[in-house]
């Protein structure tokens, strides 16, 4: 299945667009009243900006927040009110947009008096179960990574679990939770997000398929979209999205 590649002039068109076209789509998949909409969110900049544009426009959509379920494709094993956790900034951007359902919000266990990442992730697949996500968001790091999966890392070998636990990462030394690539491609459709002239190689990269580089490996079962602003995709070929 080929890629889609939405090209933004820039990072601001890209979150918004990004964020319409989420919230068009979970209003398309809930026209069916028993269906619920699973969502695995990502970190990451750019991640945010869409998460901050996206909750504002769920009503207007005509989507039904209480028929969301929100995941989350890694975070930092750290204490909740970490700033660099993922899950406490995205909340809080989407918290006073919409009513968030506590039931339905699936963040990654935090390290409150727990010091065993591994057994936090066996806590977290165990919640994650079977659920197929029906769009996971993905940002992307300079050198290839998605989530906590690193190029020329362990998490990065094959995995058989949903969930891993990082002992530090090639990022920096905080520990890490992370779904593994068989988990992120539990997914209906996947969405890369990336921006800036940082990400221009990685995307090249990821998009020609490299086995060495973990973006490049994650694919949705029915379809994969690249949502890269003109900087990201300086070394790609360059065309105007209308949608
Ligand atoms: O470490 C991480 O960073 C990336 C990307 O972050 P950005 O701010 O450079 O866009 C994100 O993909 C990942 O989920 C996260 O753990």
């Amino acid at each position: 299945m080929t890629d889609q590649l939405l090209r933004f002039t820039d990072s601001t068109e890209l979150a918004n667009r990004a964020a319409g076209m989420l919230v068009t789509q979970i209003a398309h998949y809930q026209q069916d009243p028993d269906r619920i909409v699973h969502l695995c969110l990502t970190g990451g900049r750019i991640a945010l900006r869409v998460y901050e544009s996206f909750g504002g426009r769920l009503e207007a959509a005509g989507a039904d927040p209480g028929r969301m379920e929100l995941w989350w494709s890694d975070d930092r094993f750290s204490a909740t009110d970490d700033p660099a956790r993922h899950a406490g900034p995205a909340l809080a951007l989407m918290a006073g947009k919409f009513q968030l359902d506590p039931a339905r919000t699936h963040p990654m266990p935090a390290a409150d008096g727990v010091i065993d990442a591994d057994a936090a992730a066996a806590t977290y697949a165990k919640e994650l179960g079977d659920v197929v996500f029906d769009i996971c968001l993905l940002s992307i790091g300079q050198e290839g990574h998605v989530a906590g999966i690193f190029p020329d890392h362990e998490s990065f070998e094959p995995q058989s679990s949903t969930v891993i636990g990082l002992s530090g990462s090639p990022k920096g030394e905080v520990d890490r939770i992370s779904l593994t690539v068989p988990a992120l491609e539990r997914s209906a459709e996947v969405w890369f997000l990336a921006n800036g002239d940082d990400k221009a190689d990685a995307v090249a990269q990821a998009l020609s398929g490299s086995p060495d580089t973990p973006a490049g490996q994650v694919r949705g079962r029915e379809a994969t979209k690249w949502f890269i602003d003109r900087d990201a995709g300086r070394e790609l070929p360059w065309f105007e999205c209308d949608w």
